[in-house]
């Protein structure tokens, strides 16, 4: 049985969670995503820890955003840890995303467009014109000219990121929330079969997996769900 595209961010207080969880999880999805909790308190042992024996794929999620010198510079820094996927902030702008493309050109680099904890309210506060869709359509275009092969929207967006930038670009969501459980602080969400249907590619899911009691078989049902979707 394949995996499911799921990627689950271990944002752990300490190793020891972190590859508890990942050993528990990597049975049933693709890939395991390091944030900056864990990155900033431990280095970059920690992929070595969370990657362990399996073939699970590493996202290091860094979210680099300052200028083109200094990311290809952070960016040439962790090419030893083979991360397959890396992130980058796309209002960063183009210079700077391809700065992170060339400089590690083995990795995955995926422009995270507008932060899914943002509400639209919020996205209008801070000075973004019109609806969240059209903000992320500009990043992604943005991005894409630049050279990212990946994407970091939210699921609310992901149809219309699509159509933009066509099936070549690898469409990743967070904000995903399967149905009744809690939002927390994230605000553009959907449930992970919603998000599937409307074109992701990869699902980043934390804390509904890893703050069940049994992350392994809250990992296992929610690939089962996404399967169904899939297949279907
Ligand atoms: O780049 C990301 O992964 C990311 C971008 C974004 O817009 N929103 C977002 O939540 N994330 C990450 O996705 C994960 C979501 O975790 P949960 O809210 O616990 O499912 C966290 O590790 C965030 O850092």
């Amino acid at each position: 049985m394949t995996s499911a595209p799921i990627a689950v961010a271990l944002d752990a207080p300490d190793l020891e969670t972190a590859a508890r969880w990942a050993a528990l999880v990597t049975p049933h999805v693709s890939t395991v995503k390091v944030g900056l909790e864990l990155y900033l308190r431990y280095g970059p042992d920690v992929i070595a820890s969370v990657r362990g024996a399996s073939g699970v794929q590493i996202f290091l999620d860094l979210k680099l955003h300052d200028i083109p010198n200094t990311v290809a510079g952070a960016a040439k820094a962790v090419t030893r840890l083979k991360p397959h996927i890396l992130t980058v902030h796309a209002a960063g702008g183009g210079t700077m995303i391809r700065a992170a493309v060339d400089a590690l050109p083995n990795t995955v680099i995926a422009a995270v467009t507008a932060l899914t904890s943002l509400s639209e309210a919020d996205l209008v506060r801070l000075g973004v014109r019109g609806p969240a869709s059209d903000a992320v359509r500009r990043l992604a275009v943005e991005a894409v000219g630049a050279g990212a092969q990946a994407l970091v929207c939210s699921p609310r967006e992901v149809a219309a990121v699509r159509a933009e930038v066509g099936p070549g670009i690898t469409l990743i969501t967070p904000g995903v929330r399967p149905a009744g459980s809690d939002t927390q602080d994230q605000a553009r969400v959907a449930t992970p079969e919603q998000a599937i249907a409307d074109g992701a590619d990869l699902l980043v899911i934390g804390r509904p997996i890893t703050g069940s009691p049994d992350p392994g078989a809250a990992a296992a049902g929610i690939a089962a769900a996404l399967r169904r979707v899939l297949s279907g």
